[in-house]
């Protein structure tokens, strides 16, 4: 379906109503809506795509994620088309201070990017799949790369409030626990039952970014480190955080492992950093230390620029890499 619009939302559930699906050899029918079951099909996907890219010429190759507290990094792109969540056909609300829920379509260093100024996250009462849904909205506008930026704790001792780690690996806690965004049947149009996930985070595009953090002078402000994602909305114990500490998690967040997740399953190159907004308390006696979401939001805002510039650079080099994919509007 192409050319719908907010008020057609109606007709996407009674077209999925009707819709058997053909799902990795086994034919499962769909008789719930895709969005009743919290699931999202691959045509209501394709279905909000199309209304994107029904209402503007950019093409996007970079999908960007701006964590709480980041929503300026946007702000950097030029000529923009921006939708608000409310206005997308079956795109969820956020919820969260520091979220502001607009979909942003534009360029950064002359790459065709959109950016997503507000996360969903599980504790928000999302499912796994539908916070990580958007990531395939940006697979089936023709996104490449996805850049996914959050604010975290720092457990890591030597990592300082403000520094930023660019993410090397992670821990899916929740999918110890048998939640995952890929759960329920497989639609091999995004990607595979069992994607691997060695190789996550593109190692070429760490290199770049400590390349671009030298040259910023910053270097001594970035890490490389394994990022983790808890359920929240409560911060965690200090029994948690050791915990964590001996798994060998350098920051600890509630985002991003879904995303990245559902990104490497549909084949998107990743890249992400954890901007640390607040040290982790491993010890009772410190009550200065104690997370709060404003604390992370006010230290989000005071150093969105250095992750803009960090950001931009970055694509920067990306664009000299695939010229003939920078665009000249
Ligand atoms: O990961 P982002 O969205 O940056 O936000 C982080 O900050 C919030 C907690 O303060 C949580 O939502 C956590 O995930
Ligand atoms: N824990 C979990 N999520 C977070 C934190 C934290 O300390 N800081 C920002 N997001």
């Amino acid at each position: 379906m192409t050319g719908s619009s907010a008020s057609d939302s109606s007709c996407l559930i009674a077209k999925s109503k009707t819709n058997g699906t053909e799902m990795n050899g086994n034919t499962t029918r769909n008789t719930y809506t895709a969005i009743e079951n919290n699931t999202y099909s691959y045509e209501v996907i394709k279905d909000i795509a199309d209304y994107l890219l029904d209402r503007t010429t950019i093409r996007p190759l970079i999908g960007i994620i701006c964590g709480s507290g980041l929503n300026s990094i946007a702000d950097m792109i030029t000529d923009t088309k921006v939708f608000e969540y409310e206005d997308i056909p079956n795109f969820p609300v956020s919820t969260v201070e520091g979220h502001v829920g607009r979909m942003i379509f534009g360029y950064l260093e002359n790459m065709p990017v959109m950016a997503m100024q507000g996360r969903f996250h599980y504790y928000e009462g999302y499912p796994l799949a539908k916070c990580s849904m958007p990531v395939r909205v940006m697979k089936l506008v023709g996104v490449r790369y996805l850049m996914a930026t959050n604010a975290a704790g720092g457990l890591n001792s030597k990592f300082k409030v403000g520094d930023i780690m660019l993410v090397r690996d992670h821990i899916n806690i929740m999918g110890f626990a048998g939640n995952s965004p890929l759960q329920g049947p497989n639609d091999p149009r995004f990607g595979p039952r069992f994607p691997p996930m060695t190789n996550a985070y593109n190692a070429h595009l760490i290199k770049i970014a400590k390349q671009v953090a030298k040259d910023m002078g910053i270097e001594n402000e970035i890490h490389e480190g394994v990022y983790t994602c808890l359920g929240g909305p409560n911060y965690e114990t200090v029994a948690e955080l050791r915990m964590l500490r001996t798994m060998g998690v350098d920051a600890v967040g509630m985002s991003t492992v879904h995303e990245v997740i559902t990104a490497r399953h549909c084949d998107l190159t990743v890249f992400a950093f954890s901007l640390i907004t607040n040290k982790c308390a491993t010890g009772y006696d410190s009550s200065e230390d104690e997370a709060n979401h404003e604390e992370v939001v006010t230290v989000g805002r005071s150093r969105q620029a250095v992750c803009g510039e960090l950001l931009c650079r970055v694509i920067r080099e990306i664009a000299k890499e695939c010229p003939n994919k920078a665009q000249v509007k």
